[in-house]
C-alpha cells in the first residue's frame, strides 16, 4: 500500500498572502503538491480561471453539492460560499499525493474534526495596517468589502492557537522557506513513520 499522502491545510486572513506565498511554492519547485480547488458562489476576478482557481458555480449548485454531500467542508464568508469538494481530495491522498487546501478557518476547523492527522498552518500578516494595504493594492474589492474583511481578520487571527504552525508572511521568500521547512519536518514525524510501519506490518 502507498504511503498516504500529506494533508496541508492553509489559513490566514484574506490578503495575508495565501495564494502569492502558494504560486510562489509551485514556480519554484520547492515541493511537490496537488492543489484541492474549492467551489465558490463568488464572481470570478479578472484573470481567475474556472476549474484552475475555484468551480465558479451558482447559488442552486452549491446548495446541491450541500445535500449530496460533495463537500469535506463548507462557509458563508462575508458574502458567499465556499467549500472544498471531498472526492478529489480523498483519492490524491490515497494515491500518496500531498493535498494543500487554501480555506478559511472555519472550514480548517470543520476539516480538524474529520481529518485530524492534516497539518494545520496559519499564514500571519507582520500587522493588520500591512494587511490593509496588501487587500488594498491588490484592487480586487471595494472599501467597503476590505473593510469586512479586516474585521473578520481581527476574529481569524485570535484562533491561531488551533493551528499546528504559525508562519508570518513578511516576505514571500521567509514564509516559503518556513513552509518548506514544516512539509519535510512532517513528512518523518515519529506519527507518520510509525502509522505507516504499522499498515506495513499488517498486510503482511
Ligand atoms: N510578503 C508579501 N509582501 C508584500 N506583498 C505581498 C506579500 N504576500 C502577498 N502580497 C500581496 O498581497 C496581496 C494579497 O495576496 P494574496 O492574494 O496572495 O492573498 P490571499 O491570502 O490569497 O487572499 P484571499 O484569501 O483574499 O484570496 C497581493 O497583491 C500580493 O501581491
Ligand atoms: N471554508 C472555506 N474557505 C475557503 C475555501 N476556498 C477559499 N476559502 C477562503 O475564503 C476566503 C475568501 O477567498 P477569496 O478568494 O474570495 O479572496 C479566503 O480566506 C479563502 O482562503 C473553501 O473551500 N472553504
Amino acid at each position: 500500500m502507498a504511503e498516504k499522502g500529506l494533508l496541508l491545510v492553509l489559513s490566514g486572513p484574506s490578503g495575508v498572502g495565501k495564494g502569492t506565498v502558494k504560486s510562489a511554492i509551485v514556480k519554484n519547485k520547492v515541493f511537490p503538491f496537488e492543489y484541492s480547488v474549492s467551489m465558490t458562489t463568488r464572481k470570478p476576478r479578472p484573470g481567475e480561471i474556472n476549474g484552475k482557481d475555484y468551480y465558479f458555480v451558482t447559488q442552486e449548485r452549491f446548495k446541491q453539492a450541500i445535500s449530496q454531500n460533495e463537500l469535506l467542508e463548507y462557509n458563508q464568508y462575508v458574502n458567499n460560499f465556499y467549500g472544498t469538494p471531498k472526492a478529489p481530495v480523498k483519492k490524491m491522498l490515497d494515491e500518496g499525493k500531498d493535498v494543500l487546501l487554501e480555506i478559511d478557518v472555519n472550514g480548517a476547523k470543520k476539516v480538524r474534526k474529520q481529518m485530524p492527522d492534516g497539518v494545520f498552518i496559519f499564514l500571519t500578516p507582520p500587522d493588520l495596517h500591512t494587511l490593509h494595504t496588501r487587500l488594498e493594492n491588490r484592487g480586487t474589492e471595494s472599501e467597503d468589502v476590505i473593510m469586512g474583511r479586516i474585521k473578520q481578520a481581527r476574529q481569524e487571527i485570535l484562533v491561531m492557537q488551533d493551528y499546528d504552525y504559525a508562519v508570518v508572511n513578511d516576505t514571500v521568500a521567509n514564509a516559503v522557506d518556513h513552509i518548506k521547512a514544516i512539509v519535510e519536518a512532517e513528512h518523518v514525524s515519529v506519527k507518520r513513520v510509525i502509522d505507516t510501519y504499522r499498515k506495513m506490518v499488517k498486510e503482511d
